[in-house]
């Protein structure tokens, strides 16, 4: 282990992959099981790989080909779109070391070996399109024909699916129907497509860099879709400071559970720090690009992130006092660009 590093396990854990096919069209017993095994999964390690989710490969493929041909463009077309100096709005294309990731944990590690630990990452950020306290910021249309209506549509999609899976935590908390939902009507969730750059794999290995430090997401759940490069690490929730890698699958989402659900739920589902480093026993000398998709679920901007009456008790006092979504999210977002 590296200096100044956590342990990573060299063997992956056995990392859970379900149907959602199971609730979209299963039977009622079909859908309760499905929401049991998926709150579960979610309990144990605050991550869940899903399969047969409705959002059909060619779809998939074909966003994480938008991302690629947006980060493939000359630097002065993609900051046509440039995201502001400042952390509001959070939209348009951050530069690498723009957004400073490390230094969103408690134990921040952004100055380990006495000195900024970036990440090597570039990134695009969209809300909704007709958002008008955070506008959309695009390129051109003639820069790269086609992209804002593929991604503007595919926000829609990643939507319905946040959707479907609140709904299936709500079932399996055996919470009342809307509990959640009814607090993320207001869409004013995030996609973000992010590049990382081939670079020397010993930049990572030696902790000087990571793709993306540790941290956890803010919203309420984040959707993951990946390349096949791998490098994505997750907190072990039985012994932390120990990653376990996740081996990327193909047709899968990764779901994780974010903040604001760790906050209503008063940490009966935890929202797990993660960071892209390595793959699995990576030994070559370079490290090629990767590319991720993540939308960021959330709740509606006025709605109140304390901890829910309904996971307080006695022995189970709120750890989580009153504050809107949007001051949460300035918060935190604040913290990513100084
Ligand atoms: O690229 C990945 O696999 C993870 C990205 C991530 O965790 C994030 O952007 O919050
Ligand atoms: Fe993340």
């Amino acid at each position: 282990m590296n200096a100044g590093l956590t342990e990573v396990l060299t063997t992956p854990r056995a990392f859970p992959s379900i149907e959602l096919s199971r609730f979209i069209s299963g039977s009622h017993d079909d859908q309760k099981r499905f929401c049991t095994e998926f709150v579960g999964a979610l309990k144990t390690f605050g991550f869940v790989s899903l399969t047969r989710h409705g959002i059909d490969d060619v779809t998939v493929e074909e966003a994480i080909d938008w991302n690629r041909r947006f980060h493939a463009l000359p630097v002065d077309i993609k900051l046509k779109a440039a995201h502001p100096k400042v952390a509001i709005p959070h939209r348009g294309y951050c530069y690498v070391g723009q957004e400073v990731v490390s230094n969103l944990t408690e134990q921040s590690t952004r100055h380990r070996h006495g000195s900024t630990v970036v990440d090597i990452k570039e990134t695009f950020d969209q809300g909704l399109e007709d958002d008008q306290l955070c506008l959309n910021r695009w390129v051109d249309e003639s820069d790269l024909p086609g992209f804002r209506s593929f991604m503007e549509a595919f926000f829609h999609i990643c939507h319905a699916v946040h959707i479907v899976l609140l709904r299936c935590i709500e079932i399996g908390l055996e919470l009342k129907p809307d509990t959640f939902v009814s607090r993320c009507s207001a869409n004013t969730s995030e996609l973000r497509l992010t590049h990382y750059p081939a670079c020397d794999a010993e930049t990572i290995r030696s902790g000087k860099a990571n793709r993306i430090s540790e941290h956890t997401d803010f919203g309420t759940l984040t959707l993951l879709f990946q390349d096949n490069v791998g490098g994505l690490e997750i907190e072990d929730q039985t012994h932390h400071g120990t990653y376990l890698p996740i081996v990327e699958r193909r047709g899968e989402v990764i779901v994780n559970i974010g903040d604001c659900m760790q906050r209503w739920t008063n940490n009966v589902l935890v929202s797990t720090k993660h960071r892209v480093r390595l793959p699995v026993d990576y030994a070559e000398p370079r490290l090629g690009d990767r590319y991720s998709i993540a939308y960021f679920a959330k709740p509606g901007r006025d709605e109140n992130v304390a901890t829910l009456d309904e996971f307080i008790s006695p022995s189970f006092p709120a750890k989580y006092g009153a504050m809107t979504a949007w001051n949460y999210f300035q918060a935190r977002l604040n913290m990513l660009f100084v």
